[in-house]
């Protein structure tokens, strides 16, 4: 069998006395598309700057296709590629010059280089701009120049973290089509930091992961599944009050998410009107429905979502 395009097994990673990774182990399989998933500050960075070979793990160790991170960097380097969320690109250069001079670091020059960038530009659509400079594109189009950045080498792995912050609906939904694009032609590996679930959805695997743990893995749909049944949301005044009374009479597991209460049952109505009976005056409104992506990150990670880190790039 072929090795996997990512290969984790053990790895920690302690800053000093805190543990930023915690015994982590996880596969990506080659072609895949996989969603990172996790709160600020859970880790994602720092597993990124590991598989990018900028820092050794603590502990444990991490592939990519076969090739040790920390004993074989250079090799790792060759096939992988990072977007990460500051861009690389020097603004005061044009499109063309930018990935010019990206090539030439990574050893390409002259026909093969132009036909490289001419391809590239054109799967993103943004060929027409060759010849601005950076600056005078939106956030959108620097994003899709710095996508064609990281794969002028033929990365067969590529990391993006966050690629899509501080990009509008409409801009966001312009990169994936560039991904999407990119897949179908390059059948490259994705690994995808998101915090957006409308992203991790995409994905053919979702990981998540909490505090430097994997608390889940798997496709979205699994993951949903293993809820278990449909998701009952409760509205309360006091939702910590109320989450202590249902766990204790009712000996099931509630969930905080902002003022409301999230708990997963394979019979949700049943469950509601239970609750409705025992504990009515302590419920403003209720809903039951489909568990969602975002259902199983506030169940696994313990937290919601977070909020859009604030961007300052100019869209479209
Ligand atoms: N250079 C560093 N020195 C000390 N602590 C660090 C360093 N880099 C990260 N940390 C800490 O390690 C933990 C994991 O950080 P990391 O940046 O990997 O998380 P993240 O999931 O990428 O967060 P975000 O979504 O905010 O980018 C955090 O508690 C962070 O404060």
């Amino acid at each position: 069998m072929p090795a996997p395009a990512v290969a984790i097994e053990g790895l920690s990673h302690r800053y000093g006395s805190h543990e930023a990774l915690s015994d982590l182990s996880l596969h990506i399989e080659e072609g895949a598309l996989h969603g990172l998933l996790g709160p600020n500050g859970s880790g994602k960075t720092t597993l990124f700057r590991i598989l990018s070979t900028l820092m050794p793990p603590s502990e444990g160790q991490a592939s990519v296709f076969g090739l040790s991170t920390t004993d074989e960097p250079s090799a790792v380097r060759a096939r992988l590629g990072s977007v990460f969320q500051d861009y690389a690109l020097d603004e005061n250069l044009s499109v063309r010059e930018n990935l010019r001079f990206q090539g030439a670091l990574y050893g390409l020059r002259g026909e093969a280089l132009q036909e490289r960038i001419k391809h590239l530009l054109t799967l993103f659509d943004v060929y027409d701009r060759a010849d601005d400079r950076v600056d005078t594109l939106s956030g959108g189009l620097q994003r899709r120049v710095d996508l064609a950045r990281g794969l002028l080498h033929r990365p067969e792995l590529l990391l993006l973290d966050e690629p899509t912050t501080g990009l509008d609906p409409m801009a966001r939904r312009t990169f994936w089509q560039a991904i999407d694009r990119l897949r179908e032609d390059e059948g490259t590996t994705l690994l995808v930091a998101t915090h957006l679930m409308e992203e991790a959805e995409r994905c053919d695997q979702v990981a998540i992961l909490a505090n430097g743990r994997l608390v889940a893995n798997g496709s979205p749909d699994a993951l949903k599944a293993e809820l278990g049944g449909e998701m009952l949301w409760i509205e309360s005044d006091d939702p910590s009050a109320l989450r202590d009374h249902i766990e204790s009479q009712f000996g099931i597991r509630a969930d905080i998410a902002g003022e409301s209460l999230q708990i997963a049952h394979e019979d949700a109505p049943q469950l509601l009107s239970s609750l409705y009976e025992a504990l009515g005056d302590h419920i403003r409104s209720a809903t039951v429905r489909q568990p969602t992506l975002e259902d199983v990150f506030v169940s696994r990670a313990g937290v919601q979502p977070d909020d859009e880190p604030k961007g300052v790039l100019r869209n479209s």
